[in-house]
């Protein structure tokens, strides 16, 4: 897809979860994954980035849905956890995986290259990115001044 290896662009939309925004922490080896995955998006989603590859990386954060994966949380994470995580997800409207889907396709109809996007309790996508950006923008003036 990179452009300046002779592809024509293009879309990543990158899947991290609500775990990697919140306060969310009883799932530690969970919650680095998708951390890991949201700042990859912004990182390589940077216009530095974009403007070379022509490939527009987007990352949308899931709430609670409803997929197989939800159906036999037993013994997946660390089991000591497992009440604690059930009294979170409750905080959740689970919602329909047609939200999310439909979710990820306004993601890729109006997603710029390094946004972040919510997409939970079947609400219409919302797009984060100013409220990330303001975020790491307290922390730099924290750290470089
Ligand atoms: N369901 C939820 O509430 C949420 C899910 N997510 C994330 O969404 C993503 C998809 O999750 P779900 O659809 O819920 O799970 P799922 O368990 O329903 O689907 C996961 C799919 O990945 C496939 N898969 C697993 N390992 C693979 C591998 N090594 N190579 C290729 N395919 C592989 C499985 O066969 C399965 O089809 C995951 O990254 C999950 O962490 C994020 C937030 C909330
Ligand atoms: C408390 C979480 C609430 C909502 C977050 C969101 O809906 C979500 O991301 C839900 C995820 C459900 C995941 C279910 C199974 C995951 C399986 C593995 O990928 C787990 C990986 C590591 C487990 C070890 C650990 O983190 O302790």
């Amino acid at each position: 897809m990179h452009k300046e290896k002779g592809g024509k662009g293009g879309t990543i939309i990158n899947v991290s979860s609500v775990v990697a925004l919140t306060k969310i922490v009883n799932v530690p080896i969970y919650s680095a994954t998708k951390s890991g995955v949201l700042k990859f998006s912004t990182s390589l989603g940077n216009h530095l980035h974009y403007s070379r590859s022509g490939v527009r990386i987007i990352c949308i954060c899931f709430g609670v849905t409803n997929t197989p994966l939800l159906r036999n949380l037993h013994n997946v994470f660390d089991t000591s956890a497992e009440p604690l995580l059930a009294k979170e997800m409750k905080k959740f409207r689970t919602q329909s995986v047609e939200s999310a889907a439909k979710a990820v396709i306004e993601t890729y109809k109006q997603g710029a290259s390094g946004s972040v996007w919510i997409s939970t309790s079947d609400k219409p996508a919302m797009d984060v990115t100013n409220t990330y950006d303001k975020s790491v923008q307290m922390f730099d003036d924290y750290v470089y001044n």
